[in-house]
């Protein structure tokens, strides 16, 4: 399973290991301090400005950690940002297991707030009687109104060598070495981006060197396409949403692939993931129209389907948005073994719910969501599909799999499956994981398989299976959902 972040594990937790940005750390600290001291500054907000990834939000975490405050994080592109700050810009302190501690106000993405709420927002700072720091990359975009209520820091671009260093202590600390030539295309790639870098340098040391210049070649294109996912899935602003192809360098099919693979992660409910899914496939019909006639007109109804239309087909998970590439980038990035798992558990898909590779691998990713976010409900898949142990890890993680695991052996017992049964289920996974792992099948001979199992194979093989199996009809996920 895919490890904590890097960026996250290796996130400094003290003022003094961030590097390079030693003035705009001095400035930070004297200016809390007179906020402890009973002395509020003059200006009562600080605005970090400086390009991403050179250490502001590290700043502030670090920061509230060594002086004791309680960080509320807070982005400005969120519509209530207004209501939020007044809420805590006058609150007091707050008791937790911590102790007593004072909050601090971090306001993110300063660059995006409205320049209508810009005034309102000012006004909060004069009155407040807790510390706000602002973060922004582009200061000149932050309102005038706010740059003028704060005090400015600037952050500096870290160099390739600052870039280099990090990564390097990085790699110390994991016990691994990476091809110098390899870390300098990363440190050259990142333009001083340090969060970039990190990223790439944990995606490069899993997935292998060999696949490096492919998996670096895609990062390029993720960070505009990461900020086009976040205007579709960032709000339910149909006039927004239909703006984030603008400046993509992406054909629009190649766009599609990256919006379908983020609905399972985006939507909450499954009726409203079928509309979304609705909307990106309507999507795919224009293009493949506009792709046979050569009416390429049509585009821009398959454009506004994959962005409107998936933008408003219901609620969206709020806060922190995660995006993940397309499966084919993906994989790239996946070591041997997970690819491994991922081919198994996508082959018992199309055995037990009678699908083909491609709807089998869709459906894994709506079951990968379910995995993290219901236990009870991944339970009956693990009996239903005859998962192993490492396979619900693969689609849980860590931390929920042995709840999932235990669940699942709870159900089976329940579904009075004898001792006898159990056994056979278990050693036929493990099984078909040696033959699998072992024997490269040619996927046409697989979809072969298939097809003549959905034939007439099915009388066969229920002897052999949990009672519980639905035969014989493809078994679509809603069938299942339905069911439980
Ligand atoms: N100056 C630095 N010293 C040490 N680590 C850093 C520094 N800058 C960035 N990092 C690393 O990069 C990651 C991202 O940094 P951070 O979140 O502070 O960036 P940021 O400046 O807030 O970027 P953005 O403007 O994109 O939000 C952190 O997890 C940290 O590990």
């Amino acid at each position: 399973m895919p490890e904590l972040p890097w960026v996250e594990k290796y996130r400094p937790r003290r003022l003094s290991e961030i590097v390079n940005q030693e003035d705009a750390i001095e400035k930070v600290k004297s200016w809390i301090e007179k906020w402890l001291h009973g002395n509020p500054p003059k200006k009562k907000a600080l605005l970090l400005a400086g390009p991403p990834g050179s250490g502001k939000t590290t700043t502030v975490y670090a920061l509230a950690n060594e002086y004791n405050f309680e960080v509320i994080e807070l982005n400005a592109s969120d519509e209530r940002t207004y209501e939020k700050i007044a809420r805590y810009v006058q609150a007091a302190y707050t008791m937790d297991i911590l102790g007593k501690r004072r909050k601090l106000i971090f306001l993110d993405e300063a660059d995006n707030i409205e320049p209508s709420g810009a005034r309102e927002i000012a006004k909060l700072i004069d009155r407040a009687r807790n510390p706000i720091i602002m973060a922004a990359n582009k200061y000149w975009e932050v309102p005038k109104e706010i740059r003028d209520k704060a005090e400015l820091v600037e952050y500096k671009r870290l160099g390739v060598r600052d870039v280099m260093n990090a990564l390097i202590r990085i790699l110390k600390r994991e016990g691994i070495t990476v091809p110098k030539d390899i870390l300098y295309e990363i440190a050259k790639r990142s333009s001083g981006d340090l969060r970039a870098a990190i990223n790439d340098l944990q995606t490069v040391v899993v997935g292998g060197y060999e696949d490096a210049k492919q998996v670096l070649a895609y990062r390029d294109v993720e960070k505009t396409v990461f900020q086009a996912l976040g205007l579709v899935f960032g709000s339910d602003n149909v006039k927004r949403a239909k703006m984030a192809t603008w400046n993509l360098d992406m054909t629009p099919d190649e766009f599609l692939m990256w919006v379908d693979e983020n609905i399972p992660h985006m939507y909450l409910k499954p009726e409203e993931m079928a509309k979304a899914y609705e909307a990106i496939s309507k999507a795919d019909i224009y293009l493949g129209r506009a792709q046979r006639t050569g009416n390429y007109s049509l585009w821009k109804y398959a454009i506004d389907m994959m962005t409107a239309g998936v933008a408003v087909a219901g609620t969206k998970k709020r806060g922190f948005a995660k995006f993940y590439p397309p499966n084919t980038l993906k994989m790239l990035a996946e070591s041997k073994e997970e690819r491994s798992l991922r081919d198994s558990i996508i082959k018992k898909i199309m055995r037990e719910m009678h699908m083909s590779k491609l709807e089998a691998i869709e459906t894994m990713k709506i079951i990968r969501t379910i995995f993290e976010n219901n236990l009870d409900l991944a339970a009956h898949f693990t009996v239903f599909l005859g998962l192993s142990e490492k396979e619900v890890e693969f689609l849980a993680g860590k931390e929920n799999a042995g709840t999932i695991w235990g669940k699942a052996l709870a159900l089976r017992r329940k579904l009075k499956l004898t001792k006898r049964e159990e056994e056979k289920v278990e050693e036929k996974v493990e099984e078909e994981i040696e033959e699998e792992t072992e024997e490269e099948t040619e996927e046409e001979e697989i979809e072969e398989e298939f097809k003549e199992e959905i034939k007439g194979k099915e009388e066969k093989k229920k002897e052999e299976k949990p009672k519980e199996k639905k035969k014989g009809k493809q078994v679509t996920l809603f069938d299942f959902l339905g069911k439980k």
